[in-house]
């Protein structure tokens, strides 16, 4: 620490002189200010014999990007500092129960590599010029600053700041608390920072125990999330984007949203809910999916109401809507209206975001689409190397159904098993109607009330199944009947119109209905 106190008194000595030199050349002609900056650069390296590096909190061109770099820093320092550092900030994370702490800003902490002593210090800095901003730090500018003696630059540069990104994202995921994000609308975007995707904790709670699905398929996502999870050096060598795209498609209640969440609690990742439909544009589109970060699954749910295949976007409007509206002031009335002004995304553009996203971003992510009729999809937007799985969810088998009975009765099997596992084979029932009457719904309901109660749901729903099939057949003959008459009738009027009447009269009884023309 004295060390470190020697350094900064020589670093703000170093910058008062610098001030001074500054002023003192602007008295001289400009050839004679070069001459002297030669000179006193040579004199600074001389008595300043220290380099230091910034590590800016957002770096990019146009579409500024938050450095991984600084939130990895940051993380270590935090680490580093609770030990060193006077000023603290404290974050709680994980359900309460730990504290995160970070090092305040203008405060400064040592740390030692390989012998070699660095400094740290986190620096803000306000622009100079005023303008209003919407949220309190938003236009501040942060950086960490590393100093270090001149004779010690190769090795921090090849070694000490790759160690200490490592530890940091280390440190990181040991504290993360997982993500749920969804993407805010354009016009409360202020500016290129931290607002375009609000969030909350992440705390679905499923996962793929409690997922009631086949059992093989089940197996086999799982491996194949495992798999492409671990395979970052396989993507490189094939020259693939470390990115993977499902499709999970099956009727409403099949388990589509449940299984994204738990892909997001088998992998640790966050999940980045995409709502197209609040999205005005290519371009917003893209710089959305470029602030998703990495080890995440980013989510379109219902992506055929999202986008119709020409591109426009569906509107759908019920009339209470239309009538709320015209109660609505002047200047809601305006943000709606633009709201409502022709949405610009398109097929195109969101293929073309899809593969930016997979071409510009180094770590792995994750895309699922759901939806409920896969068949009204563009095949360009579903074909392999987009969604390179496509993963049916259907109506509930026997496999989920133990599954159900494992979770909600805690029982492997029963007598009533076979029954169940009889009717499952021929109704059409989702998962979440099954698991819904499997639900103990008082303290008294025992394992056989629940599993009769869904008995008698199978039989109900087998027999409305049948009577709509029954139904649906006869409404089919009748149209058939009706077709066949007005067959019939039409072609006794042709031939009444050629041959006269008698032969109309003998179709007529040959086809065993009498016609009244
Ligand atoms: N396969 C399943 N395994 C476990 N639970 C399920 C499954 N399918 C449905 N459920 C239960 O039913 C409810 C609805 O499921 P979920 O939201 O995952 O369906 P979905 O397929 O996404 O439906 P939608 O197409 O309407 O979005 C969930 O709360 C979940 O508990
Ligand atoms: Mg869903």
């Amino acid at each position: 620490m004295v060390m470190m106190g020697e350094m900064w008194n020589l670093g703000s000595t170093m910058g008062t002189l610098m001030l001074l030199y500054t002023l003192f050349k602007q008295f001289f002609p400009t050839h004679l200010q070069l001459y002297f900056d030669k000179y006193f650069k040579k004199f600074v390296s001389f008595v300043y014999p220290y380099v230091e590096i910034t590590f800016d909190e957002f770096v990019g061109g146009e579409h500024m990007k938050r450095s991984e770099a600084y939130s990895a820093i940051k993380t270590y320092l935090g680490d580093k500092s609770s030990a060193s550092a006077n000023r603290l900030k404290a974050n709680v994370v994980k359900d309460s129960q730990s504290v995160v702490l970070t090092m305040d800003y203008n405060e400064e902490v040592t740390d030692e590599f390989q012998g070699v002593k660095v400094w740290w210090s986190a620096n803000k800095t306000l622009p100079s010029t005023q303008r209003i901003a919407w949220y309190p730090d938003d236009d501040e500018k942060r950086s960490y600053k590393l100093t270090v003696h001149k004779r010690h630059r190769e090795l921090i540069t090849q070694s000490y700041i790759s160690h200490v990104l490592q530890k940091g994202k280390e440190i990181a995921t040991k504290n993360r608390k997982r993500k749920l994000y969804s993407n805010n609308p354009s016009q409360n975007w202020s500016g290129y920072r931290r607002d375009k995707w609000s969030n909350v904790p992440f705390e679905h709670p499923a996962t793929f125990d409690t997922l009631a699905m086949d059992a093989n398929l089940k197996e086999e996502i799982k491996n194949d999330l495992i798999k492409f999870s671990t395979a970052k050096d396989y993507y490189a060598r094939i020259g693939k984007a470390w990115k993977r795209g499902y499709l999970l498609y099956g009727p409403p209640g099949t388990g589509k949203s449940s299984m994204i969440a738990a892909m997001a609690n088998l992998l640790d990742y966050d999940v980045y809910d995409l709502e197209l439909t609040a999205v005005k544009e290519n371009t917003e589109l893209r710089r959305l999916l470029l602030d998703t970060s990495n080890k995440s699954i980013v989510v379109i749910e219902d992506i055929d109401c999202s986008l119709d295949l020409t591109g426009q976007r569906e509107k759908k409007k019920t009339e209470k809507e239309g009538k709320d509206e015209e109660q609505l002031d002047p200047i809601t009335k305006k943000v709606k209206e633009d709201e409502k002004k022709e949405s610009k995304v398109t097929l195109s553009g969101l293929l073309n975001c899809i593969d930016g996203l997979w071409s510009s971003c180094g770590g792995e992510r994750i895309i699922v689409f759901t939806t409920n009729y896969v068949e009204k999809l563009d095949p360009a937007l579903i074909r392999r190397g987009r969604m390179d799985k496509h993963i049916e969810l259907s109506y509930c088998c026997f496999d989920a159904f133990k599954v159900f009975a494992k979770n909600y009765l805690e029982v492997d099997s029963h007598s009533l098993f076979g029954e169940i596992k009889a009717l499952l084979g021929e109704t059409k029932m989702t998962p979440a109607d099954v698991a819904e009457n499997l639900m103990p719904k008082s303290d008294y309901d025992v394992v056989e009330t629940c599993l009769k109660r869904l008995i008698e749901a199978l039989k109900e729903t087998k027999k409305k199944a049948h009577d709509e099939a029954r139904l649906m057949a006869e409404e089919e003959e009748e149209k058939q009947k009706k077709k066949a008459e007005k067959e019939v009738k039409e072609r006794c009027g042709k031939q009444v119109e050629e041959n006269g009447v008698g032969m109309a009269a003998e179709e007529v009884k040959e086809n065993g209905f009498t016609n009244s023309h």
